[in-house]
């Protein structure tokens, strides 16, 4: 395998420059500027300066293969992932059909190795079908050669304490994550948006806050008794910030994911009618981004996650109680994070490479992804352009899908070159 030497860089954005030398698919060498035992025949990578991370690990995203391939597909979520900085990915199971048994997971593990670009790692479903009725074979999907170390229904609640209780039980023994996400259906039965003025005002039915955080609060009384791991998918409320910060004062195990749009946007944005705004959980209020925010600074909140969702235009461009929701992220989430984090002080970009990839890869047990920028470790790695902006274009992302929030926007930050073990997966915006 050809070697990279990477030239000038600033290891988690602080010290002097250094050159890293990648050889093997791991980092062979870090040295001051011209001093590294670099081959002639290294391939070139100037850095100017630039920020190197560990690559990016995405606890959350839906690539929608199989069943959806006209929106999004393993190959075409890999390239997004790739350009946006990420070197890992858990592939959600609400696909159709639903990755809730060994055949479905080990499809979308094997079609992630061919593609190449990113790992992919497949979410098994919590229950058959996502229906919320019976458990499904977690054992046979963690011990499947996709080796599934997370499991979620995600899109759909497990609200069953019953079923939820038994899930993280039998998750201890597994040593497998249950990811929930945290809405107490009964409490948004016909939901269209955020519940507070703004909704009442446009005559859409309210999500109330209480409806996540009470399924949180049950979640971790009920893990604790287990003695289970839980993680809590796209946490949205201030209120599930006091939930979780007391939980873990208790001692239970458990770790939350933010994703970067909660991170910045408000149900302000009902107001503009348009349904690229609808996502699950809505757009909240000001006063929950910021706490959000904080608890993402201070440790409450575990990591950034996308939640990457992908809708096909007749699936979004209609009126807004039709829509689907959900928006894309995985191309925009190093920006956003920048934008509502780092600019403001509230993260510098040791705190980034935490919330965007060591704290992710710690908890889905990944051994090789969010390893320190040190010799002998894997070359997962991303090289970020701090001070370069960009505007965002739908059309011009990667995924099938243009769903982008962020639509004509000007961002701060941009990914400059990622590496997968070794090798460049993308480069100045484009893969390779
Ligand atoms: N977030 C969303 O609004 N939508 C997700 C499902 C989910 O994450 O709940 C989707 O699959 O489209
Ligand atoms: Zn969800
Ligand atoms: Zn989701």
């Amino acid at each position: 395998m050809s070697e990279i030497l990477i030239t000038g860089a600033r290891l988690y954005g602080t010290g002097d420059p250094v050159d890293v030398l990648v050889a093997d698919g791991h980092i062979a060498e870090i040295a001051a500027v011209g001093a590294t035992a670099a081959p002639k025949s290294a391939r070139l990578l100037r850095a100017q300066g630039r920020v190197l991370l560990p690559g990016f690990v995405d606890l959350h995203t839906h690539l929608r293969e199989p069943g959806r391939e006209d929106t999004e597909t393993i190959e075409t979520g890999s390239a997004a992932a790739a350009l946006g900085g990420y070197t890992a990915v858990f592939a959600m199971a609400n696909t159709d059909p639903v990755a809730d048994n060994a055949v479905v997971v080990e499809h979308v593990w094997r079609r992630g190795r061919e593609v190449g670009l990113v790992d992919v790692h497949p979410v098994g479903a919590v229950t058959v079908g996502l229906a919320g009725e019976r458990l499904a074979e977690l054992g046979t999907m963690a011990k499947s050669a996709a080796g599934v170390r997370m499991f979620s229904d995600d899109g759909h609640c497990v609200s069953d304490p019953l079923l939820m209780r038994r899930a993280l039980e039998y998750s201890t023994a597994l040593d497998v994550v249950v990811a929930q996400h945290a809405e107490e259906p009964r409490l948004t039965v016909g939901a269209q948006a955020h519940e507070g003025e703004r909704a009442s005002r446009l005559g859409y039915a309210g999500w109330p806050s209480s409806a996540e955080e009470t399924i949180v609060a049950r979640d971790c009384l009920l893990a604790r008794h287990a003695g289970a791991r839980l993680h809590v998918c796209h946490v949205s409320t201030s209120g599930t910030v006091d939930v979780l910060s007391w939980a873990k004062e208790l001692g239970t195990d458990v770790s939350a994911e933010v994703t970067p749009h909660h991170l910045l946007l408000t149900d302000e944005r009902l107001a503009t009618y348009d349904p690229v705004n609808k996502v699950n959980p809505p757009l909240r209020a000001e006063r929950d981004v910021l706490a959000l925010r904080r608890a993402l600074a201070d440790g409450v909140l575990d990591c950034v996650a996308t939640d990457h969702a992908p809708h096909a235009p007749q699936d979004k461009d209609s009126e807004w109680a039709a829509a689907r929701p959900g928006m894309l992220g995985l191309q925009t989430a190093l920006s956003i994070v920048v934008e509502t984090m780092l600019r403001p002080g509230l993260l510098d970009w040791r705190g980034v490479a935490r919330v965007m990839s060591e704290r992710p890869a710690e908890i889905a047990g990944l051994p090789d992804q969010g390893r320190p920028l040190a010799q002998g470790e894997p070359a997962n790695l991303v090289l970020v352009d701090p001070d370069a902006e960009w505007t965002v274009r739908g059309g011009e992302l990667a995924s099938i899908a243009a769903n982008t929030p962020y639509e004509g926007m000007r961002l701060p930050a941009v990914v400059s070159a990622t590496l997968l073990r070794g090798r460049l997966t993308s480069l100045e915006g484009k893969i390779v």
